[in-house]
Parts: structure tokens; C-alpha cells; sequence
């Protein structure tokens, strides 16, 4: 059954969300307030890189399921269903989620809808947002108009954005639990395609909902803080964390995944979601609760400062004049998001520290640009390593897995490579007279 949605903010989450939509065969508008961005969303163009959902857009916006406006009022009077997907970035000074652009998207929608509707939050809120918007909506729509606020959290990972729309490990609903289902209908009906799939549909109250979103983000921050410890005691006792992980990842009961020990988590989501969460459980009095997660995230935050040290020692014990050649800026491969970037603050902090810092990632030039103009940027992985003291890898892109040694042999000054990702196999560089050091790695 054909449904008629749009889809609010077309970033990272909404683009991909109003695309696969639309290739489940609904009718989608998407809304957003960047102009620009949309000029490029309706030209078949992405503004972000994200495998596969480019051809994706282009063939839902030429079989005319899939388009864009900036309009609400065509949204309002267009869809009968409606997901949030704008941004819930961190405040800026403060541990808690920015909630202006959730809000805002209320505010107006609410008081142009004509006829019932549902309104799907995907993004990532603090535990309680959805309540308050549902009692927001119901001061704003327009009497008599039946409008309903559920909670559909966002599961899915850059680089992978297609597949996991579209194949979730599972869907979940918060709806309000004194209303008599519509949502759950409404949900079974936009997701009937994943769901004869049998993939599991959990319904819950809204506040469960958003918390199992939060949870899953702390869970794997904690996972991946997890085994940075341990590479930090392995880094002490020369020991080697990338066998610890196989090794305890074979009890099913741990599981391998998620586990790479390495210089730590960034992008849009993790930091920032644990650090939120931290924030909402104070607030309702259970901040002891995860007093655990500052320390999940001091872990994440030392193993940026340890790779700048690793770079200090390869260079002498200072970086000044040194010449450093960074391989990886975006937050992790397949993606071209550096926000809060681990590659990004490393390759910044070595700068500050004195060294001429060179630069090359495959698809986050760009935006690594913008948000650090003054870092060197190279067109290529030789012309990053050319006269290099060091080699940093710090985004296990494939073509970086891939490297040959003896390819960049013969442009860096002195053959050392730092392993940020645990990415590189030490035994083929070594081998190649290359003096090859990794975090948590003898
Ligand atoms: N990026 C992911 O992989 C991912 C996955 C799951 C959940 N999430 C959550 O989804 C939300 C969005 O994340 P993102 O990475 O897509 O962010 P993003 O910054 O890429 O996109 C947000 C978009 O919202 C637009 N916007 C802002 N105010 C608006 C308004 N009033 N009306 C319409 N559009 C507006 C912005 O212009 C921007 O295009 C966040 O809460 C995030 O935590 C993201
Ligand atoms: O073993 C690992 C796995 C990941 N990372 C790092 O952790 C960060 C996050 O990686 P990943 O979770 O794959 O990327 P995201 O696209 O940010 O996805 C996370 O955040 C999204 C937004 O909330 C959620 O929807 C996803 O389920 C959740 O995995 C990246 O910097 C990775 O390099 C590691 O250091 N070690």
C-alpha cells in the first residue's frame, strides 16, 4: 500500500530515509531549510557522499515517487505521514542534545496540518522529548484535527545508510499509550515490505523508544571504549589488543564486532548521544546511572592524544618542522562526514604542535576543508607522503588497506607508519624495511 510521506531534514539520516522510502514504492517529499542542499537533492544530486543512495535518489525522482521542497505547507498538505530527521546536535559548551531543530519542525507543521496524521520522530532525542512534542502538537494543530506523535528510532550506519533503511536488524515504535494504535498501523503499512521480510517489530511506550536508541549508542561506545583500555593495559604490558579481540570475540557472548582498537569513535552520532544522555539522566535524577560513560568517553578522547604522542616519539620526541603525511580525514571509510573526526583533531593537534601536516582522504576533502582550512591537502596518497617523517593512517579506507609499501617508498623522507586503525599488516610492512607502530600493538 502506497503511502504519502515527507520527510524533514534530508542530511545524513533524512535523505537516505525519504530515498528508500520512496523505493519502497511511497510517495515522498522531502523538506528541508537549506536551499542549497535541495537545489542539489532535486537535480539527482547527493550533498553528502553515501554509497548507493545516489542511484537510488536519481531513479525514484525519475519514476516521480521521490522530490523536494522547502515548503511546509506542501509537506502538511501533501503527506499523511510525517518523519523528523533533522539534526540533534550538542549544545554548544554543554553535554545536552540542541533541541531547536526538532522543535521548530512542531512548530510549524503542527498548526498546516488539515487532516489526521502521523508524526514519526527518527532523530535522536533525549529520553522525554517526545511526550512534551506530542502535548506541543496537541496545542497546535488545528481543533478537530487528529494528529499523533510516535517514536521510530534510527538504527542505521554511514556507509552502510542503503542496507540498513532497508534491511534494519529491527523497527521500533514508541507510541502514545493511551491512544488506540493508529501509529502502529500507520507504521505497519509504511514498513510492510521490511516487515514481510519477518524482520521484528517492537512496539513500546515513547520514552522506552527513545531510550533504546541512546542505549544502543552507549552500548557500542562502551564496547569500542572497552577495547581501547585494553589496549592501553596491552600498550603497557606489550601485549597485542588486535589478538586480544579475536581471541575473547570467538564467546558469542562477546562477539568480534565492534571491537577494532584503534584511536577511537567520532562522527555525528556517538559522542555526542553519550554525552546527551549523560546530561538527560541528570536531569531526572539518575546521572549516577552512567557516570560510566564519562569515562567511556575520557578513554575515547586519551586515544587522540596517545596517536599525537606515538607521532612526537617517531619524530624524535618533537614535531616541530616535522613533515607528517595523515591518510583518513572522514570518521570512518565510505563516508565523507568529518564530525567530530578523530583523523580530523589528530591531524590538527600534530599542526598545532609544530609540524607541516599533509592531508589526503577519498571522498571528505572537502568538508575537512571547511571546518580546517589550514591543514595542507593533497590530491593523492603520494603527494600527502611526499618527504614525510611519518605516515599516519587513521581511516581504514580500502585503498589505504590495499597500500603497497613499496608504492609510497620512494617519496617519504624516512619509512614509518603509524597504524591508528589497527588496519595495516604489520608482518608486509615490516618486511619491507618500513618501521611499522600501532596503538595497543607491541
Ligand atoms: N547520520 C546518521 O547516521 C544517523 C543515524 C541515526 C540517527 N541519526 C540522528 O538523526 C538526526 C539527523 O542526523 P543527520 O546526521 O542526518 O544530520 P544532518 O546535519 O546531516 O542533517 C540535518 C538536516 O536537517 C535540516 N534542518 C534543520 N532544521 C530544519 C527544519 N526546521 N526543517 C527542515 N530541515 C531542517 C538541516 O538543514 C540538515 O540538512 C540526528 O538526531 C542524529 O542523531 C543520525
Ligand atoms: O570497532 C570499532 C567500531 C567503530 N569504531 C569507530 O566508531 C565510530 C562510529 O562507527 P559506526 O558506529 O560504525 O558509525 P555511525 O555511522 O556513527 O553509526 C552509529 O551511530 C548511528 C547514529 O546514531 C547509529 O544509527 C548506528 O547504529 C551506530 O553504529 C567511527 O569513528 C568508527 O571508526 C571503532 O573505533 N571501533
Amino acid at each position: 500500500m502506497t503511502c504519502r510521506i515527507a520527510v524533514f531534514g534530508t542530511g545524513y539520516l533524512g535523505a537516505t530515509h525519504a530515498a528508500c522510502m520512496a523505493e519502497l514504492g511511497h510517495e515522498v517529499v522531502g523538506v528541508d531549510v537549506d536551499s542549497a542542499k535541495l537545489a542539489k537533492l532535486e537535480s539527482g544530486e547527493l550533498p553528502f557522499y553515501e554509497p548507493e543512495l545516489a542511484e537510488l535518489l536519481q531513479k525514484n525522482i525519475k519514476d516521480g515517487r521521490l522530490r523536494f521542497s522547502s515548503s511546509y505547507a506542501d509537506a502538511a498538505d501533501f503527506a499523511d505521514v510525517h518523519f523528523i530527521g533533522v539534526g540533534t546536535p550538542q549544545k554548544r559548551g554543554e553535554f545536552g542534545a540542541d533541541l531547536t531543530y526538532v522543535n521548530s519542525v512542531i512548530e510549524e507543521l503542527a498548526p498546516l496540518l488539515s487532516r489526521p496524521a502521523v508524526i514519526f520522530g527518527k532523530s535522536t532525542v533525549p529520553v522525554g522529548t517526545a511526550m512534551k512534542l506530542a502535548q506541543r502538537v496537541k496545542q497546535l494543530a488545528p481543533a478537530g484535527v487528529d494528529v499523533e506523535v510516535a517514536w521510530n528510532p534510527e538504527f542505521l550506519r554511514e556507509g552502510f545508510a542503503v542496507a540498513d533503511t532497508l534491511h534494519p536488524d529491527r523497527i521500533v515504535l514508541g507510541t502514545d499509550k493511551f491512544r488506540a494504535g493508529r501509529a502502529e498501523e500507520v507504521a505497519r503499512k509504511v514498513y510492510e515490505q521490511p516487515l514481510a521480510e519477518g524482520i521484528p517489530f517492537l512496539v513500546t511506550d515513547l520514552s522506552t523508544a527513545e531510550l533504546v536508541k541512546t542505549a544502543a549508542n552507549a552500548f557500542l561506545a562502551t564496547k569500542i571504549s572497552f577495547i581501547n583500555a585494553m589496549s592501553e593495559v596491552c600498550e603497557a604490558a606489550g601485549a597485542d589488543v588486535s589478538f586480544l579481540a579475536d581471541a575473547i570475540g570467538y564467546d558469542a557472548r562477546i562477539g568480534r564486532r565492534f571491537l577494532n582498537a584503534g584511536i577511537g569513535f567520532g562522527g555525528g552520532c556517538l559522542p555526542k548521544d553519550i554525552r546527551a544522555f549523560m546530561a538527560r539522566a541528570g536531569e531526572i535524577g539518575a546521572d549516577e546511572a552512567l557516570t560510566f560513560l564519562r569515562e567511556v568517553d575520557n578513554i575515547n578522547m586519551r586515544r587522540r592524544t596517545r596517536m599525537v604522542e606515538i607521532a612526537r616519539q617517531s619524530t624524535g620526541g618533537s614535531l616541530i618542522g616535522a613533515r607528517v603525511a595523515v591518510l583518513g580525514a572522514a570518521f570512518k571509510p565510505d563516508s565523507d562526514d568529518v564530525r567530530d573526526s578523530p583523523a580530523l583533531n589528530i591531524a590538527g593537534q600534530i599542526q598545532l604542535q609544530g609540524a607541516s601536516v599533509s592531508v589526503f582522504d577519498p571522498k571528505a576533502m572537502d568538508n575537512s576543508r571547511r571546518i580546517f582550512p589550514t591543514l595542507n591537502y593533497a590530491t593523492s596518497v603520494e603527494e600527502a607522503c611526499e618527504g614525510a617523517d611519518v605516515v599516519l593512517v587513521l581511516t581504514e579506507w580500502r585503498e589505504f588497506r590495499d597500500l603497497e609499501p613499496n608504492e609510497i617508498a620512494g617519496v617519504v623522507r624516512r619509512k614509518q607508519v603509524i597504524d591508528g586503525r589497527n588496519c595495516l599488516d604489520p608482518q608486509k610492512w615490516r618486511s619491507a624495511d618500513w618501521s611499522y607502530r600501532a596503538l595497543g600493538r607491541p
